[in-house]
């Protein structure tokens, strides 16, 4: 079977043209194995992109623990591009993921701008800010000039496993710092769920940091450097504390392919 990888910001995937519904997709354990950095080909998840009556694709996404897991939006930039590459959209797309429908648009530099749904609001916890934006986001900001060294493995495992979360089956935790210039990026780092480690940069998660970071003073579109890259994301906000137009906006680009023995 032909399989595509792809990287957003370092959030990196094995995309699978699943058109013709090949893909043994109630076999986690293959997923875990594919998504394997030694035994497979290595990646934070797995996308199966199949047609879908009134959309140009659904985006079916796997995290690297081999179950499907929640919206990911990196992943779904990548598959914008994916779908591109294929010839399945043009420049824009109109697709179904876990959270429902979205729009997105690719540009000539593969620069993918993805709707992500609306926000209803945030609560502060003991953990740190949490919102919901497709997926689950924990948002605890740091002083200036700690998060280099932060340790987000164990702290943000505290988090994902405490007892806060366990009911609602756990969240993404990220840390972030504020920059100490008008302008610079906020700098962010993210524990990932399903993934069970870091990753180098969590699209939801860096939507759920601007949101959260709106009501620090920081003005749509918001600028935000993870370890993979930058991306920034823009909304409005309304005065019942919801935020709408939410896009996350940034580069996905294709690695290699290749075949995998089934
Ligand atoms: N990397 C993803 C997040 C995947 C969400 C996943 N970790 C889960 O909670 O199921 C992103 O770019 O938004």
């Amino acid at each position: 079977m032909r399989f595509h990888k792809y990287q957003g910001t370092g959030n990196d995937f094995v995309m699978i043209d699943d058109r013709q519904r090949i893909f043994p997709a109630a076999d986690n354990a293959l997923v875990r194995r594919l998504c394997d950095r030694r035994r497979g080909i290595g990646a934070d998840g797995l996308i199966l992109l199949r047609t879908l009556s009134d959309y140009d694709f659904e985006m079916v996404y796997y995290n690297s623990d081999g179950y499907v897991g929640s919206m990911c939006g990196n992943g779904g930039r990548c598959t914008v591009a994916f779908a591109h590459r294929l010839g399945v959209i043009q420049d824009k797309a109109h697709f179904l993921a876990a959270d429902g429908p979205h729009e997105a648009s690719i540009d000539a530099n593969g620069i993918v701008r993805l709707r992500m749904i609306d926000v209803a609001g945030q609560q502060d916890t003991p953990d740190g800010v949490f919102l919901n934006t497709g997926s689950p986001h924990i948002v605890r900001f740091l002083p200036t000039s700690t998060l280099a060294e932060y340790n987000v493995y164990a702290e943000g495992r505290a988090v994902r496993f405490g007892d806060a979360f366990r009911e609602r089956g756990g969240t993404n935790v990220n840390f972030v710092e504020a920059p100490v210039i008008d302008g610079q990026p906020w700098q962010v780092r993210t524990y990932e769920r399903g993934v069970e480690d870091e990753t180098y940069s969590c699209g939801t998660g860096v939507t759920a940091v601007a949101l959260a970071a709106a009501r620090r003073g920081a003005v749509s579109p918001v600028p935000l450097r993870t370890i993979g890259g930058d991306l920034s994301v823009s909304f409005e906000l309304h005065a019942d504390g919801t935020f709408t137009n939410v896009y996350l906006n940034g580069p996905a680009e294709f690695v290699f392919e290749g075949d995998i023995a089934l």
